[in-house]
């Protein structure tokens, strides 16, 4: 909790600095000790003065990629005022600030550029990392958290190089919105590593290194050296990865997983935010996790951190291990994963199907989804591929003949990648179907229900993983931290009632944070990996908590 902002600025230095600027809502008596004496206009207003004519100007902006570019540009200026704004309008701007609507920002990074943000780190220069480090101004107690992407798989859309650097900002800003994690205690980074998208390659406005993406030793060696050199010049610092290849995701986390306090948001946030939902789903039809047929459809960096969660508990629900593996079957681009496939990946080995257990299946040498749901008949059905439209009506209208209340989650983003838009998943389950989405929807209506179309998107999750993590000095975080979580969403909401959304609303953010993070920071303590004294845990939590106000400022 910060009581005051400390200023040791003066004059257009002040106002320069986002964490320091209130524009028109300095007093008098600050404008004369900060030297701002005639550098505003007369008038003296206050934030929520300020906060409606911003919210005009937004209002005003044209496109969405606009209304992204004019936040963007608030956030440099003025940073409560920005999450003023995000905080009073949430679920409005939700989707420009994050997703959907960050995935044209990225796309666009290059050419609206006005300013740099955070640190960029270069495959390159692997011995500047340290130095870049500290030049961003942080002293060690001063960090709680670094989003670090290396842009090989942001959302669905790829590959975006150095343009990257948008999502970690973005992933920063709903931690704040929705944890109140203070903005000026947070670094985003961009591990740029090069890209393999020509038209970047050939962009002569392209702002990162330009060359192919590095792989192998000189990769390996510039992630082990940020992760060496934030986890020691921040050493309370949680260090989140954000959008990293499937080859690389799975390796850094298991990597880095015992000796830093690292958080893979792919695999550790989407599994979390999709195990609530399957655990709302269940609990509404009344089903038990251990009698779950899982199929996934995508098993890359999501696909698989969804499946390891589900299988945690069906686990946890009885079954053994072998049991709750064969629960789960994993499809890619070249069908069902079979043991004999000779470009399985590493990661998708344990969901493997053994040959001869589908022998005789598939045509052409693929077993497709459409064979796979007819004959596994799955109750739960995930999209993590990209594929947009995967999910057809064939396929929908054969699951729903065999199990009652399927549950459909087609998590993919943006919008245009999604595998079943949700009126069709309910009309074509006859109103059935319990579904989530990873990009935001609008109610559907079938059958006169009003079915609600909860968002399923790491972003309701993590915040509060970081935040719990955080306030308990965690030195990792564990799965049972992140079955907590996913346990503490699911109690959030009451499924059962006809048309009810699997997970809480995204107004209810920062309420879901909070519950989130109590129950993350109780079990970093059960779990022996907690270093902060914690008598009264929600107490600490919302004592951690930033919001957007100007708090008294301590002139220098
Ligand atoms: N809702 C949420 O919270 C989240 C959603 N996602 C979404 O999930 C999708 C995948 O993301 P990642 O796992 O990070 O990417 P990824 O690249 O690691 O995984 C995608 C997988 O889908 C497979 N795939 C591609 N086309 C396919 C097809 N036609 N049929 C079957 N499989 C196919 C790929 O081979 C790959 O293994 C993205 O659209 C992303 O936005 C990812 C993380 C969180
Ligand atoms: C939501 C998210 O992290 C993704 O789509 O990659
Ligand atoms: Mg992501």
């Amino acid at each position: 909790m910060q009581l005051t902002t400390a200023a040791r600025s003066h004059g257009h230095a002040v106002l320069r600095d986002p964490h320091l600027n209130r524009g028109t809502a300095f007093t008098h008596s600050e404008r004369a000790a900060l030297g701002l004496d005639g550098l505003l206009p007369p008038a003296v207003q206050s934030l929520a003065d300020q906060a409606w004519r911003t919210y005009q100007q937004y209002r005003a902006q044209p496109t969405v990629l606009a209304k992204n570019t004019f936040l963007a540009a608030l956030h440099d200026r003025n940073r409560v005022l920005y999450f003023k704004l995000l905080e009073d309008h949430l679920k409005e701007l939700l989707p420009v600030v994050y997703a959907p609507g960050v995935a044209d920002a990225i796309q666009r990074y290059s050419h609206e550029f006005q300013r740099p943000h955070g640190v960029y780190l270069s495959v390159d220069d692997p011995d500047g990392v340290e130095r870049a480090l500290r030049n961003y101004g942080l002293g060690p107690e001063d960090v709680d958290l670094l989003v670090a992407t290396d842009a090989e798989q942001i959302l669905g859309i790829g590959d975006w190089g150095a343009n990257g650097m948008v999502i970690s900002i973005g992933k920063l800003a709903i931690y704040t919105a929705a944890a109140g994690i203070d903005p000026a205690r947070v670094i985003p980074v961009m591990l740029d590593v090069g890209t393999d998208r020509e038209s970047l390659l050939n962009d002569p406005l392209y702002v990162g290194s330009r060359h192919r993406r590095v792989r192998g030793d000189r990769y390996d060696a510039l992630v082990s050296t940020f992760v060496e050199s934030a986890s020691r010049q921040f050493p309370h610092a949680l260090l989140h990865f954000e959008d990293f290849g499937p080859s690389n995701a799975r390796r850094i986390l298991r990597r880095y997983q015992r000796s830093a306090r690292v958080f893979n948001d792919d695999l550790q946030g989407t599994g979390a935010v999709a195990l609530a939902a399957v655990l709302a789903g269940l609990r509404a039809i009344g089903s038990h996790p251990s009698e779950q047929r899982v199929v996934i459809f995508g098993a890359g960096t999501a696909g698989v951190g969804i499946a390891d969660q589900v299988r945690a508990l069906m686990i946890r629900a009885g079954l053994d291990a072998d049991e709750a593996t064969r629960r789960v079957w994993c499809i890619d681009r070249d069908g069902l994963l079979v043991d004999d496939m000779p470009a399985l990946r590493d990661y998708q080995r344990a969901y493997a199907r053994p040959a001869r257990e589908v022998a005789g299946w598939g045509t052409g040498g693929v077993i497709g989804l459409a064979e796979v749901v007819a004959r596994v008949h799955p109750t739960i059905l995930v999209g993590t591929s990209t594929a947009g439209g995967a999910f057809t009506r064939p396929i929908l209208r054969e699951l729903a003949t065999h199990v009652d209340r399927p549950i459909i989650l087609p998590l993919s983003n943006p919008t245009e990648r999604i595998e079943v838009v949700p009126a069709d998943a309910i009309a074509w389950t006859d109103g059935r179907a319990l579904v989530a989405t990873g990009t935001p929807w609008d109610p559907v209506s079938h059958g006169g229900t009003e079915h609600v179309i909860a968002q399923a998107n790491n972003a309701l999750v993590y915040p509060g993983i970081g935040l719990g993590t955080i306030v308990a000095r965690a030195e990792a975080v564990t799965d049972g931290m992140l079955l907590a979580a996913a346990e503490a969403m699911a109690a959030l909401v009451d499924a059962g009632q006809p048309g009810a959304g699997l997970l809480p609303p995204v107004e209810e953010l920062r309420t879901m944070s909070v519950a989130v993070a109590v129950a993350v920071a109780r079990q970093a303590l059960r779990d022996g990996v907690a270093h902060a004294e914690l008598p009264d845990i929600p107490q600490a939590v919302l004592d951690a908590m930033w919001h957007a106000s100007y708090r008294p400022l301590d002139v220098r």
